[in-house]
């Protein structure tokens, strides 16, 4: 343990980041609030201090220097124009944020000049017409943006999407490329100086993504095809190879990438690997 003070982290107390972070924060071994009433909670072991705080609000607390790390949405961190910048991507609450207009309107970029446009990212989309040179009018709302067509308080909405369904239900229909692809982010004030403890969050987080994205892979194989199957999965500091009691076989132990790994299964096979098994990883520190 660290005589440092304590590190303060920002976790989302509500929505669509709340849960997974919290999980994640689990996984990485820390302790988290049982009761969703708590507004903060100590990790004496870690040395950490949990803050629960609307995710929208995180980027400001980091900004202003008084909070040192915390997760929100990458959208959100663009919005909040806060001296806050994103360290690691941490995999969940991925979405676009995108344009979308009535259906059969096939609408462009080009037509949203002049129009008003609803959405409860307006400082992110202020920042994308800038660039463009679009004149828009924009209307700020809280939420449940995709009905703003139908009352009539916009032409055009910008908003988050993930499965398009919520968007379909309000017979509206994308245009445009994504303005911003987002995902739950770790972000910290510009050139912070950070607890020593943080160090030690970070590379907790980013085994847990390792575990989440990789499996252990074991397999048998003769010497005749060894070369071909550590070419096909070179794992990522490289595979163990050890000595098989049976002669001229060797067992290799290796990580590979969780996505495509019933293909590299059949690969392997081909090129002559046998008992080849597939093993989650519970944790790991790379
Ligand atoms: N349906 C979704 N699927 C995936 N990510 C989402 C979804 N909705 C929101 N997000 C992402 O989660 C983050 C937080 O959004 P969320 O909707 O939880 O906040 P909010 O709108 O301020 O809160 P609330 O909806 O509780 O008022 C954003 O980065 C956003 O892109
Ligand atoms: O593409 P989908 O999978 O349908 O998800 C996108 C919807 O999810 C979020 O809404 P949320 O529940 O956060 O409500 P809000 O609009 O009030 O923020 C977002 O604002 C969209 O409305
Ligand atoms: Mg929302």
């Amino acid at each position: 343990m660290t005589t440092d003070r304590l590190l303060r982290i920002a976790v989302p107390n509500k929505g669509a980041l709340a849960e997974p972070a919290a999980a994640m924060l689990k996984a990485a071994g820390y302790r988290q609030r049982t009761d969703a009433k708590d507004l903060t909670l100590i990790d004496s072991d870690h040395g950490v201090e949990f803050y629960y705080l609307r995710p929208r609000d995180i980027a400001v607390y980091i900004g202003r220097g008084h909070l040192d790390l915390g997760i929100t949405g990458r959208d959100m961190l663009l919005d909040s124009r806060a001296e806050a910048t994103e360290i690691m991507e941490l995999g969940f609450a991925g979405s676009r944020f995108l344009f979308a207009a009535p259906g059969g309107s096939s609408m462009t970029i080009a037509d949203i000049e002049g129009k008003r446009v609803a959405t409860s990212y307006p400082d992110l989309l202020a920042g994308y017409f800038e660039d463009k040179g679009i004149n828009a009018e924009l209307v700020k709302l809280d939420g449940a943006v995709e009905s703003a067509i139908r009352l009539g308080v916009a032409d055009v909405v910008a908003d988050v999407v993930d499965t398009g369904t919520t968007l379909k239900r309000a017979g509206l229909e994308l245009f445009g490329d994504p303005i911003c692809t987002s995902e739950a982010v770790l972000i910290q004030r510009n050139n912070a100086e950070l607890p020593a403890t943080a160090e030690g969050l970070k590379t907790r987080l980013r085994s847990v993504l390792v575990a989440q994205n990789f499996f252990m892979m074991d397999y048998n194989v003769d010497t005749e095809h060894l070369e071909t199957t550590l070419a096909l999965a070179p794992g990522v500091e490289g595979p163990t190879v050890s000595t098989l009691a049976k002669s001229g076989w060797s067992a290799v132990r290796v990580l590979v990438p969780r996505k495509g790994a019933h293909l590299l299964m059949d690969r392997l096979y081909e090129a002559g690997a046998r008992g080849i098994l597939l093993t989650e990883l519970a944790a790991c520190r790379l």
